[in-house]
């Protein structure tokens, strides 16, 4: 039986990993949260690791404070890149296939058209810079590794823009969002299935990868959409200008066909995706 764990076992994506878990029960999971294993303890990590043998490590522990970020650089340094890198050798070193998580912030959103793995990175906020370090450590220190860059992750669990503007809907609170903005709105359910899709199918395709759910949206559409499946709910306008500490890239639109071409998992469109938390 494979064994995985599952590191940053609290957030968004280790909870709805959680969630899907029980259709996968060919496999042993082991679910730790950041206080059963902190990533900044990198001793403590090594011993770990190669005391339990596992076969799979899915990363979902990371610095996301976007805007904290810009002031937390040393934090956000460490935990998205410094124990990355840590968590790469200690792969290495045990045998173990770490699947990985970025962000399309690593993009600095001055194309106009999909970008593609290939396209130049060019991170314009902290917390993207430092995603792109510790995709780079892993390139470096391992050969069996997954890395997805993902974009505008959002579920029923945590804090995310989806949760953000429904517990706004709910108080009728009126909304200004941007709508200079664009991207694709993701799924967390849709990509934890992807993930262990992949793992079942025993894939050794390694490297990085694209993934969103499929379409764009800019912040405006995506809370508009969210609005029409809320019954109370205030007003909403655009705004051209929301005022934050990050840069954010004004177009993040991921091109997912190597991960389609080479995985063959279909991708749900996102608005039929959102429909699915309601
Ligand atoms: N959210 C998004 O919109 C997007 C996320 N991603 C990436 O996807 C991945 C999952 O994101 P998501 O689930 O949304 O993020 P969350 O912020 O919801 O979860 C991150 C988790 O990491 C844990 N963590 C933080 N520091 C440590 C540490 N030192 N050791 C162990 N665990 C730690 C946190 O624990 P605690 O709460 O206890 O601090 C938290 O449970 C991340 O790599 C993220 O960069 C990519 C694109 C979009
Ligand atoms: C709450 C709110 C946000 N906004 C704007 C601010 C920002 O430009 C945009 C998104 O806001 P948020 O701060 O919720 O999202 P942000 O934290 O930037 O989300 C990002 O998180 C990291 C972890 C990622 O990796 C990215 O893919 C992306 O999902 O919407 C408004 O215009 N009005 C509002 O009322």
């Amino acid at each position: 039986m494979k064994k995985i764990l599952v590191t940053g076992a609290s957030g968004q994506l280790g909870q709805c990993l959680k969630h899907v878990s029980h259709r996968y029960q060919e496999f042993e999971f082991t679910f730790a949260t950041s206080e059963d294993l902190d990533l900044s303890q990198f001793a403590v990590v090594r011993a770990y690791m190669a005391r339990n043998e596992f076969d799979y490590c899915i990363n979902c522990a990371a610095y996301t404070k976007v805007e904290q970020a810009e002031k937390e650089q040393e934090m956000a340094y460490l935990i998205n890149a410094e124990a990355v890198k840590n968590l790469a050798q200690t792969c290495h070193e045990n045998d173990c296939t770490l699947v990985h998580f970025s962000t399309d912030y690593v993009y600095d959103g001055k194309k106009h058209s999909a970008y593609s793995e290939e396209d130049e990175t060019e991170p314009l906020n902290v917390y993207g810079a430092s995603k792109l370090l510790g995709e780079q450590y892993i390139v470096e220190h391992l050969e069996k590794y997954f890395i997805f860059r993902v974009s505008w992750l959002y579920s029923d669990v945590g804090k995310n823009f989806f949760n953000t503007i429904r517990s706004k809907a709910e108080q009728e609170e009126d909304l200004k969002i941007v709508a200079s903005q664009t991207g694709t709105p993701t799924n967390a359910y849709d990509l934890a299935e992807f993930v262990l899709e992949i793992i079942s199918r025993g894939s050794t395709d390694y490297g990085t990868y694209n993934y969103s759910n499929l379409g764009e949206a800019s912040w405006y559409d995506f809370a508009a959409e969210i609005l029409k499946h809320c019954e109370k709910k205030g007003s909403l306008e655009k705004s051209e200008d929301f005022p934050t500490l990050a840069t954010r890239p004004e177009y993040s639109v991921l091109d997912k066909q190597k991960a389609m071409d080479t995985f063959k998992v279909p991708i749900p469109e996102w608005k039929e995706s959102l429909k699915t938390l309601f």
